[in-house]
């Protein structure tokens, strides 16, 4: 008799994924070699930045009260006292109607108190005239207008991107303390599959979930094992299974999850001991997605077919990889579109189709990026978003306006909102 599963809202099914995580611990590493890692310390200002008062502009610094009175037809002459180039200080205080010439980026001098532009100045032998009055504080970068010490920057559990790169570096962070990063399993099971060099044979198929989720994991920095291919067999899965989640942090495995002869994975999952916390979500494609606990790693049991494989990884494997290591946004973004295309089909589960979205002059739109069943190959390599479309209506029709989320994004969003 074949089990009939129950299938839980795509919401629950991401809730008790996050609900099973465990955090993975803190390490200290090089600032440079940081990108993609999220923060376990909060960013706060050592000290003021910009540090000093600056000049924003090549020019001349002044004191403000000396330009008074400067219009076309009275034009204020200044002497040059010195120059200051970025990385250099003036030593000498300015007197009346006497200016440093000053370089962006560089201290402003003792009694200046504004920097006039060399566009806003005509020059002369020994200095310039000024053609117009300048306020106290014109032209001045100020000390701790960009960030004060003791601020809160940037807050524990961000992804560390090329920005956040710039402001440790600013404050001197050589170092930096991130979380550490899981080390993924992968197996893909399927007596069917054929190495991605093989020539096709009757019946077979090449193995491209496996490479495809080494994708996924790379797109996101995340090192793995990989445990190749494995025919379908009970004994011979759940042995690789055993060593593959006691050599790695998770083991996400592909294919053998439904309930066919040689859909294993439950059996394994029964017999490791392993806690089930669902084997079926109200999504298409990935309905079959099994998500299962043991100790304290997961076992990502993905669908074989290559969409539902794929979309059972950004929706359910990702944030679950990103809350380990203490993301705090771990979901992807999301945008409001018009549909570019009808969708007719009735949807009893939430449908998840990959799309393009571009942006039109009526605004966003999002277009199906072909062939869309759960076995489909071709649409997975268009398209930079998915196109929700919830369950329980009779379809949609072209320039309904639809959520989609969005794929590849580096900057993801605290609140899971499908
Ligand atoms: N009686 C039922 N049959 C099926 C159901 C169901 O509810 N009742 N669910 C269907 C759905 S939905 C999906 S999705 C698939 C899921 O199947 P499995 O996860 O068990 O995967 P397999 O049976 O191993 O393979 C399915 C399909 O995918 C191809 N495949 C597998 N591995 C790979 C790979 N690494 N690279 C490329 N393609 C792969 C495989 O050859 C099959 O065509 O079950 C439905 N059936
Ligand atoms: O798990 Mo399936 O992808 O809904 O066709
Ligand atoms: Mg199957």
């Amino acid at each position: 008799m074949v089990e009939i599963r129950k299938p839980i809202p795509v919401a629950e099914a991401v809730g008790l994924v996050m609900e099973h995580v465990k955090p993975i611990g803190t390490e200290i590493i090089d600032l440079e070699q940081s990108y993609g890692r999220v923060l376990a310390e909060p960013i706060i200002a050592r000290h003021d930045v910009p540090p000093f008062d600056r000049s924003p502009y090549d020019g001349f610094a002044i004191r403000s009260l000396d330009s008074k009175g400067a219009s076309g037809n009275n034009r204020i002459p200044f002497s040059v006292i010195g120059e200051i180039g970025a990385g250099y200080l003036g030593d000498k205080p300015i007197g009346e109607k006497e200016a440093y010439r000053i370089m962006t980026g560089a201290q402003i001098p003792g009694n200046a108190d504004a920097v006039v532009m060399l566009e806003q100045s005509s020059e002369t032998e020994g200095g310039f005239t000024l053609r117009k009055p300048f306020e106290d504080g014109e032209n001045i970068s100020y000390k701790g207008e960009d960030a004060k010490e003791g601020e809160l920057l940037i807050e524990a559990g961000s992804l560390i991107h090329p920005g956040t790169i710039a402001l440790l570096a600013t404050f001197g962070y050589a170092q930096v303390k991130v979380a550490k990063r899981p080390v993924a399993g992968i197996l893909s099971t399927g007596t069917e599959l054929l190495e991605v060099g093989d020539e096709l044979v009757p019946g077979k198929i090449r193995n491209s979930n496996g490479p495809m989720i080494k994708g996924q994991l790379n797109r996101m920095g995340i090192s793995y094992r990989s445990y190749g291919m494995a025919v379908d067999d009970l004994d011979a899965c759940t042995s690789i299974v055993k060593q593959a989640i006691a050599e790695t942090d998770f083991l996400i495995t592909t294919g053998g999850v439904s309930v066919g002869d040689y859909d294993y994975l439950p059996a394994i999952y029964e017999r490791l001991g392993a806690k089930v916390l669902f084997n079926k979500v109200a999504m298409r494609p990935g309905s079959v997605t099994t998500v299962a606990v043991l100790g304290n790693k997961f076992l990502f049991g993905l669908s074989g077919n290559p969409s539902a494989c794929f979309t059972g990884f950004e929706l359910l494997v990702r944030p679950a990889i990103l809350a380990i290591m203490g993301g705090t946004a771990p979901y992807m973004p999301r945008m409001r579109a018009k549909l570019g295309e009808d969708f007719t089909k009735p949807n009893p589960f939430t449908r998840f189709i990959r799309a393009t979205w571009t942006f039109t002059e009526s605004g966003i739109q999002a277009v199906p990026a072909g062939f869309n069943k759960s076995n489909a190959v071709s649409s997975i390599a268009r398209g930079n978003c998915l196109i929700v479309l919830p369950s329980g209506t009779r379809g949609y029709a072209t320039g309904d306006a639809v959520d989609i989320l969005l794929l590849g994004s580096e900057q993801g969003v605290s609140e899971w909102t499908v």
